[in-house]
């Protein structure tokens, strides 16, 4: 008799404990319908046990994941094991709003999901378990270090007052696109890019209007990109730019249309109008080019050579730039 006493009381904190958990239980039959709905479920859904029970779960909740979360559901029931849904794989599984002052900024309750098999007292399966773990502060943290993480690598990679790649992040971007060639044998041309008589900007106009000249340049070659090209400042007023899938004479047309885009744009500072023009190097890999050094030095020759030669003008590298440099 205490036994079955000591046995109810047992049952009595169970179910007290169940209901007042800060984890969600849900037991479903074999059809999806709901049989037991605890109070953290309560809560979070506004939904009472009592007027849950016996209801099918997707018609209660028709924005469940219906296909996706049976077929989890059914292997549970089939192959008798558990399984697990955690937040990174799907955010959530019910929509409820985050109520944690610590993580408010989280609209959502992130949660990990896991699905029980529950055997009958002749050992069939005929019942399944949710139990949902409110994992925000978690997921929230993550998410955070995250964005800061890549915020900070944006940053070691961009040119502060131009946005585009730093010479270091561009340098990485241009051997990368060298392999490829070494591997692939596609064309890639390699272009050096200087404003003509810099100099004299910054003594007429003054520094921050040579620099608003840099910003402009940068912004309108940016704007002359494709996906797949990769342009960096590489040095005051020097920038370097990697045409992909791009032969020299394919990137002459993009360098004369850029040379005269920037030649016929005003750039405004303090109600003044300045014009620049640009030089151009171009050099694409060939079949002899041993290193990306080697690459960008020819790039680099045809560039002086198209300073030497009158400037505002794009230079295709040849063998004799070299012996003219
Ligand atoms: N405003 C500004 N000027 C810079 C910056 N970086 C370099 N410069 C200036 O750019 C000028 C470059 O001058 P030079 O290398 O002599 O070349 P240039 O006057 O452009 O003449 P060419 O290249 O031969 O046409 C120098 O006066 C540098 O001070 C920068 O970030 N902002």
């Amino acid at each position: 008799m205490s036994n079955d006493r000591s046995a109810m009381n047992e049952l009595h904190w169970l179910i007290d404990m169940v209901q007042t958990i800060e984890v969600g239980l849900v037991v479903l039959d074999s059809e999806y319908n709901i049989q037991l709905w605890n109070g953290f479920m309560e809560n979070h859904s506004g939904v009472s046990p009592n007027s849950i029970k016996g209801s099918n779960l997707f018609e209660k909740f028709p924005e469940l994941p219906e296909k996706w979360l049976k077929q989890k559901m059914e292997s549970v029931f089939l192959l008798k094991n558990r399984t697990f849904i955690s937040w990174e794989q799907r955010p959530y599984v019910f929509k409820f709003k985050n109520y944690r002052p610590i993580t408010g900024r989280a609209d959502v309750m992130y949660q990990n999901i896991t699905l029980l098999p529950l055997a009958s007292l002749t050992g069939k399966i005929t019942h399944i378990s949710i139990i949902v773990y409110d994992v925000t502060d978690v997921a929230s943290n993550k998410l955070q270090l995250k964005s800061a993480n890549d915020q900070l690598e944006s940053l070691s990679q961009t040119d502060c007052l131009t946005q585009l790649h730093n010479r270091r992040h561009w340098q990485h971007c241009m051997e990368r696109e060298f392999e490829r060639y070494i591997r692939y044998q596609d064309p890639a041309t390699l272009i050096m890019l200087d404003i003509d008589h810099f100099k004299k900007i910054n003594d007429k106009y003054g520094h921050p209007a040579g620099d608003k000249v840099i910003q402009n340049i940068a912004y309108i070659l940016n704007q002359s990109l494709r996906e797949t090209d990769c342009a960096g400042r590489y040095g005051g007023e020097e920038f370097a730019i990697v045409l992909a899938k791009t032969t020299a004479e394919e990137a002459l047309f993009f360098t004369e249309r850029l040379r005269k885009k920037i030649e016929a744009t005003e750039t405004i500072f303090d109600n003044r109008k300045i014009s620049v023009t640009i030089s151009l190097g171009i050099n694409d890999i060939k079949a002899d080019t041993q290193t990306s050094s080697q690459w960008l030095s020819g790039a680099d020759k045809a560039l002086y050579y198209a300073k030497q030669h009158g400037r505002n003008c794009s230079r295709i590298y040849q063998i004799t730039d070299s012996t003219e440099a």
